[in-house]
């Protein structure tokens, strides 16, 4: 997954980064350092500040205060297409207009690298093939965007990305709408490619499959940071999320496994988890219905 090759001015990153609107804190103080090569995931429940943390990271909105700079150089004096070189997003809800087909779509990946109005070189072409391939889109090119399933738009919006050709890939909840089997391609392409990637992701077993890093919103903050063996706590998930779990140590990451509230793993009790009845004969403890 990781590709050392650059140093630490380089690349994209955020130093504690805030953002308000309308008197409400959306972000507070997030400083966020990918490595060179590595995969992030930013995990947190819903609106609790991932999305805003990509915008920030894709130069769509400036923060209120801290910076996000882009080898060393803050992003609004970097230029917009300069970024657009370098950074590729894909956001949760992409919506393509007009009459595309996929290969028009993924094509637009290559206007930063593009002169206006000329041609696509011999390179953009190869980028887009490349890209259609890699995301086994090859066969549905010339299929209008519109008649696409969910899935394949997703992917579709990936191959765009890739054909961008990005140092760095933020992706805004990018396995939606995928079945398993594209969840872990997806997860499996992204990671193996040579590029920093910042995904915003729900699924904490996906997360600690394919990300070097996590880094857990909650309200805006940063409240934890570091391996997903590191942050993939029960203690961190109950209180990020409200809900009761048991994490199983695995060799390569832990797995996480979801408990029906008012129920809790062996040998733990609970304000949620009435202590057993002494007097019940042996076997008849009965956990409360969820
Ligand atoms: N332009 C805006 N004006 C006001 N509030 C906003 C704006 N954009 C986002 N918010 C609020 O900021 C909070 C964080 O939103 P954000 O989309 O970053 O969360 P998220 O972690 O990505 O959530 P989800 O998992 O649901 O996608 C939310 O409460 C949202 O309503």
């Amino acid at each position: 997954m990781n590709h050392p090759v650059r140093t630490s001015e380089e690349g994209l990153r955020a130093d504690r980064v805030s953002l308000g609107i309308g008197g409400r804190i959306l972000l507070d103080g997030v400083t966020l350092v990918p490595r060179p090569g590595e995969t992030i995931g930013l995990l947190g429940p819903n609106g609790s500040g991932k999305s805003t943390l990509l915008r920030l990271l894709a130069g769509v909105l400036g923060p209120s205060a801290g910076v996000v700079t882009l080898d060393g150089s803050p992003l609004n004096r970097v230029g917009r297409r300069a970024v657009a070189r370098r950074v590729a997003t894909v956001q949760q809800h992409a919506h393509t207009q007009t009459e595309l087909t996929v290969r028009d779509v993924v094509a637009l990946g290559r206007i930063p690298h593009r002169r206006s109005w000329s041609p696509m070189t011999p390179d953009d072409l190869a980028a887009v093939t490349r890209a259609l391939e890699r995301t086994g889109l090859t066969d549905r090119a010339d299929q209008s965007w519109h008649t696409l399933s969910g899935g394949e738009r997703q992917r579709a919006q990936i191959a765009r990305a890739l054909a961008q050709e990005p140092g760095e890939l933020l992706l805004d909840e990018p396995t939606n709408h995928l079945d398993i089997q594209y969840q872990l391609d997806l997860l499996e392409l992204v990671t193996g490619l040579p590029v920093t990637a910042v995904i915003a992701l729900h699924d904490l077993n996906l997360a600690a499959m394919y990300c070097d890093r996590l880094v857990v919103l909650k309200d805006g903050g940063a409240v934890a940071e570091g391996t997903p063996s590191q942050v993939l706590t029960p203690a961190l998930i109950e209180d990020v999320y409200g809900v009761p779990v048991e994490v199983t140590p695995g060799s390569d990451h832990p797995v996480v496994r979801f408990l029906r509230r008012g129920s809790a793993p062996p040998g733990r009790t609970g304000p949620d988890r009435p202590p057993r009845a002494p007097d019940l004969p042996a076997g008849a403890a009965q956990e409360r219905p969820g």
